[in-house]
């Protein structure tokens, strides 16, 4: 397979800040790749280095076999771009303002625009500055998929997007890697991550501290348990959840009627978990989706201890 971006130590300063340290990014095509990390890890500066919209202080960077700073306006049709903060011209309506965009982005099958418009539910005749923030960011979407670009950039592409909308973003996600386009999207909401791409990076600090298929990335999955226990004393909770190994990071706390408040982290199998509460009274159990993140940074950490073991 050949890479549609590839980066080599990349670096970027701003003044005494050094937002990212040398970053090595390979997305092959057909791929979805995904740049996970919390606010300012440094995502929307590699994706703009990589658009040629800001230049690195240092390091390499190829977008489809091109470089972006020298070869930025021939790489703009090619490229479909979703800014983080859009900045759209207001007086027209969505109808006008596609329209003058798609002569700059190159040709647009006819009835693309509508089709687009129809499954994302935004009404095109409408002046762009009445729009609400959701209705403005599926316009950004509509621009960037519209002329079914080779490369798709999406910076946190379901920002202001409500559940079925973003489902919606999903199935055209989907529907771009089925026809051969790569798509990279960033993302601090880490189910996105899990629900749209094939591989990650996870950034931190600007540095890629953990990179991987998705898929593979799971078996080390943490998700977070809260149950309300009764009849039960911290120490036989300690000892049936912590001390086996159940449960880590294990916080206890009084609640209401006699009853005590347990959280913890857990990986493993269900089975475990459920084995290991039955010896307690149940009076209320919540077992939130694993953090991929979380789970990401855990297996970096892993991975540390034992290469320094
Ligand atoms: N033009 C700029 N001038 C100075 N510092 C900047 C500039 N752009 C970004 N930074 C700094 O670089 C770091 C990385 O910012 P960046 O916006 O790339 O992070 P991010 O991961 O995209 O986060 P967010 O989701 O909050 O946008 C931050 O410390 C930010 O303050």
């Amino acid at each position: 397979m050949s890479a549609v971006i590839a980066t080599h130590s990349l670096h970027k300063r701003f003044g005494d800040v050094h937002a990212v340290r040398g970053i090595d990014l390979r997305v092959e095509r057909g791929c979805v790749y995904g740049l996970i990390g919390p606010n300012g890890a440094g995502k929307t500066t590699v994706l703009r280095m990589l658009l040629g919209i800001m230049r690195p202080s240092s390091g390499g960077i190829s977008v489809l076999g091109a470089s972006p700073t020298t070869d930025r306006p021939q790489l703009r049709r090619r490229i479909g771009y979703l800014p983080g903060e859009l900045n759209l011209g207001e007086r027209t309506s969505g109808a006008a303002l596609l329209k003058h965009l798609a002569e700059l982005s190159g040709p647009v099958a006819p009835g693309r625009i509508e089709g687009l418009a129809e499954r994302l539910d935004l009404d095109l005749s409408r002046p762009v500055r009445s729009l609400s923030k959701g209705n403005r960011q599926k316009l950004g979407l509509i621009q960037a998929f519209m002329h079914s670009p080779e490369l798709l950039i999406l910076d946190e592409p379901t920002s202001g997007l409500d559940p079925l909308m973003q489902r919606e973003f999903l199935n055209l996600v989907r529907e771009a890697r089925d026809a051969g386009q790569t798509v990279l999207l960033s993302s601090h909401i880490l189910s996105e991550i899990q629900h749209a791409a094939d591989a990650a990076a996870v950034l931190s600090h600007g540095s890629v501290v953990a990179e991987g298929e998705v898929s593979s990335l799971r078996p080390a999955a943490v998700s977070r348990v809260r149950a309300v226990l009764s009849e039960v004393t911290a120490r036989e909770i300690r000892g049936g959840l912590a001390e086996p190994g159940i449960l880590s990071d294990l916080q206890i706390e009084p609640a209401p009627g006699n009853q005590l408040r347990v959280q913890g982290a857990f990986r493993g199998r269900a089975d475990e978990l459920v084995k290991a509460l039955s010896r307690f009274t149940v009076q209320e159990l919540t077992i939130e989706e694993p953090d991929l993140e979380e789970s990401i940074l855990n297996l970096y950490a892993q991975k540390e201890q034992e290469e320094s073991a």
